[in-house]
């Protein structure tokens, strides 16, 4: 029994210093018990959201919570990230602070939580209340569900592959991406057992429909962990073994517009100046002035038609639209950009191929109100490269921002800045007047020290590669890769 909050949290923080380690486990491979109903505390344990605040926050939080008492008897309890982090929670609509969960008691009594929630006059009280985000209500109840054949009950359950599927969402939400991708593992698994079943109670339709999107998150979780190549070929593999899904279709079609770098170098000589060595570099003459009005034409064209995509980048969302949507310009990018690219990246990195992420035209324009859309935050891209061509220069302001140089690099029309996106901090400059377009490519090349990841197999794909499905590894996966942002968040 402990007598307050701050005692119980000192118990804790005794029993389990393990809680301030902010490493994310390495993914926990899918592997059948050895025998039904036997799970463990250790095992449930394992799969609680790991905390994200700081041991600062929480004592802060307990600073506040000093006059409260818990009248809980809890044995063993975590807690996760402020509510505010878990966007599809729920339970609670108020940006109210700390969810801790009794661990001993989801076991034997699923209905007792403890939620701490904000009064909204600087007060904090403590609530005894059933939460029901997926945190709470999601694996811990249906454990048994979540661990292999042999104590796999109910493969069709709507209710845990959903549930799967949302927490898997959350936990991306929260960055938590060695346990999303993990997650969403589990969901394709359940999904796949389940179709060997006949569909259950989900039906066949939407199992697949499950299991494309979690084979899509798998691979959004892997760009986001830099295992890019692997996430790559999970999506090529994905779309051919669930060819309905729109998610894979759309990554398989991103990954294949782009030509793959020239195996012989490219034939005019090139020199580009460094700014900062080895990390970036102004590069003049990438495309000519002529086709760099033709990408803007026929952008606009586009646009027209089709409006402008404002979340395929949601950490730092920039108004554009994907090369690969628009032919005309694939195809001068595939003719006239990868070329030249490649060669840059050969010799200023020393690298011997090039893969493109992705590659978008960004529209940066003053709106009605002066405000929005004039430039982009500070942020790392995630890509191992990161280009950004100038395609105009009908406007004040504006350019690449690199933070450890403070000035923002704007090079004239058709010259390109190329500088390493996941290591330098960089934005678009706020623009002026006038509207500034750019051509923003992410690649990666193939020796990217620590790109490169073992470990992540598909799920439902046997040792030597036998399946039913016919699953093969996607063409041109070339080693290790690395970079992310450029998918459709769901
Ligand atoms: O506007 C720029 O020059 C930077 C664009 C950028 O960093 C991005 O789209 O990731
Ligand atoms: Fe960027």
């Amino acid at each position: 029994m402990y007598g307050s909050i701050e005692e119980l949290a000192c118990c804790v923080i005794a029993t389990n210093p393990e809680l301030y380690d902010q490493k994310l486990p390495d993914p926990t491979p899918l592997q059948p018990p050895e025998a039904d109903e036997i799970y463990t505390v250790a095992d449930i344990y394992s799969l609680l959201p790991k905390p994200l605040i700081s041991l600062n926050t929480f004592n802060s939080l307990l600073t506040l919570l000093k006059s409260s008492h818990c009248h809980a008897t809890p044995t063993l309890i975590t807690w996760s990230s402020p509510l505010s982090h878990l966007p599809t929670c729920s339970s609670y609509n108020s940006d109210s602070g700390l969810i801790l969960y009794d661990c001993l008691s989801l076991k034997i009594k699923t209905s007792t939580r403890y939620g701490l929630l904000h009064k909204g006059d600087n007060t904090w009280q403590i609530n005894i209340v059933p939460c029901e985000c997926v945190h709470c209500t999601s694996p811990f109840p249906k454990i048994k569900n979540y661990r292999g054949p042999t104590s796999y009950k109910s493969v069709g359950n709507y209710h845990s592959i959903f549930d799967s599927l949302r927490l898997a969402e959350v936990l991306m939400g929260e960055y938590q991406f060695k346990e999303a991708l993990w997650q969403h593992q589990v969901v394709e698994y359940l999904c796949l057992k389940g179709l060997e079943g006949g569909g259950g109670e989900v039906g066949e339709e939407d199992l697949r429909n499950y299991a494309g999107n979690a084979r899509h998150g798998q691979a959004a979780c892997l760009t986001e962990l830099k295992q890019h190549s692997i996430a790559r070929d999970l999506w090529i593999s994905g779309a051919k073994k669930y060819p309905d899904n729109s998610f894979l279709i759309k990554e398989s079609h991103r990954i294949n517009s782009y030509a793959p770098s020239p195996p012989s170098p490219h034939p005019h000589p090139y020199t580009s100046t460094p700014l900062i060595p080895s990390l970036a570099y102004l590069c003049p003459s990438v495309l000519s002035p002529p086709l760099c009005s033709s990408i803007i034409t026929s952008t606009e064209s586009h646009v027209k038609k089709e409006g402008w995509t404002t979340s395929r980048h949601y950490q730092v969302p920039t108004r554009d639209v994907p090369v690969h949507s628009i032919p005309s310009v694939l195809s001068i990018f595939n003719a006239e950009v990868i070329p030249v690219l490649s060669k840059l990246i050969s010799q200023n990195f020393s690298e011997k191929s090039v893969t493109i992420h992705d590659a978008f035209v960004v529209k940066y324009q003053v709106n009605s109100t002066g405000t929005s859309n004039r430039g982009l935050p500070l942020h790392y891209d995630q890509s191992q490269y990161s280009f950004t061509v100038s395609l105009n220069d009908d406007y004040t302001g504006g350019g690449t921002y690199i933070e450890v140089l403070k000035k923002a690099v704007d090079p004239g029309v058709g010259e390109a800045l190329v500088f390493k996106g996941g290591e330098l901090e960089h934005g678009g400059e706020d623009i002026g007047e006038g509207v500034r377009y750019v051509l923003v490519v992410f690649a990666y090349g193939e020796d990217g020290v620590g790109w490169g990841v073992e470990g992540v197999k598909e799920v439902g794909v046997e040792e030597e590669g036998k399946e039913g499905g016919g699953e093969e590894a996607g063409e041109g996966s070339g080693g290790g890769g690395g970079f992310s942002f450029g998918f459709d968040n769901f």
